[in-house]
C-alpha cells in the first residue's frame, strides 16, 4: 500500500483502501489530541443546516493546525495526498478540512452522498478510523455503495486504516456502531463557485 497505489486505485475505480496508513503510536497520539468538547453533527449546507438525530448521529469537533502536533502531522500527510493526486490526476483539489468525528453506542450515519454533482465542491473523501481494540461484534462497519447502488465494499473501522473514495461517486453508510467509535472525516475541496454560490458551508 502506497501513493501510488492509491492514485492508481482513484483513477481506476474511485476508492482505495489503505491499511496501516498510521501506526498504532500515530493513532494513539491523535487519540491525545481529541478536544473533549464534541458537537452534534449537522447535514446540508449552511443554508439548509438541520441536526437530524435518525438519519446521522455522530457528533463531531473539527480539526485545527494548532490542536497539537499529532494533528498538525495529519493535516501535512493530506497535504503531500492532496499535492500527488493533483499532480497526477488533476483534480485540482485545492483545500482540506476535517473533523473528528465520535459515535456512540447506537450511533450511526444513514446512506448518503458526501457530495452532489454541481452543488458543493468536496471532491474526495478520507476516513481515518481511530479504533484500536475494534472486533466485527462492535458494528460501526462503512458499506460503500455503486452510483447504482450495489455494495462495493463493507470496511471495518480499524485503527490506522484509511478510506478514500470519490465523493460524488459513492453513496455510503456507516451501520450502528455497538461501541464507541471515533474517526477522523475529512474532504479535499476545489476552489470555490459552483452554480454561482461560494460553498463556504462546514
Ligand atoms: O466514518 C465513516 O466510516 C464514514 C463517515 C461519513 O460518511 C461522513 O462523515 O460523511
Ligand atoms: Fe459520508
Amino acid at each position: 500500500m502506497s501513493l501510488d497505489n492509491l492514485i492508481d486505485a482513484i483513477a481506476d475505480q474511485g476508492w482505495y483502501i489503505w491499511d496501516d496508513f498510521l501506526s498504532v503510536k500515530q493513532v494513539r497520539d491523535l487519540c491525545q489530541e481529541m478536544p473533549e468538547n464534541w458537537r452534534t453533527a449537522q447535514i446540508g449546507r449552511s443554508d439548509s443546516k438541520h441536526q437530524n438525530q435518525r438519519r446521522r448521529s455522530d457528533k463531531i469537533q473539527w480539526l485545527q493546525p494548532t490542536m497539537g502536533f499529532a494533528i498538525h502531522d495529519y493535516l501535512e500527510r493530506m497535504e503531500h495526498i492532496r499535492h500527488n493526486v493533483n499532480r497526477a490526476l488533476f483534480l485540482g483539489l485545492f483545500e482540506y478540512e476535517a473533523h473528528f468525528a465520535k459515535y456512540d453506542i447506537g450511533d450511526a450515519y444513514e446512506k448518503h452522498y458526501d457530495a452532489f454533482q454541481g452543488r458543493t465542491n468536496r471532491r474526495l473523501t478520507t476516513v481515518m478510523y481511530l479504533n484500536e481494540h475494534w472486533t466485527e461484534a462492535d458494528g460501526g462497519k462503512l458499506k460503500l455503495y455503486s452510483d447504482q447502488d450495489e455494495l462495493i465494499e463493507t470496511v471495518a473501522p480499524y485503527a490506522g486504516r484509511l478510506v478514500v473514495f470519490l465523493s460524488e461517486r459513492f453513496p455510503h453508510e456507516v451501520c450502528i456502531s455497538h461501541a464507541e467509535r471515533f474517526s477522523i472525516a475529512g474532504w479535499f475541496r476545489t476552489n470555490g463557485v459552483s452554480e454561482q454560490c461560494f460553498d463556504i458551508s462546514r
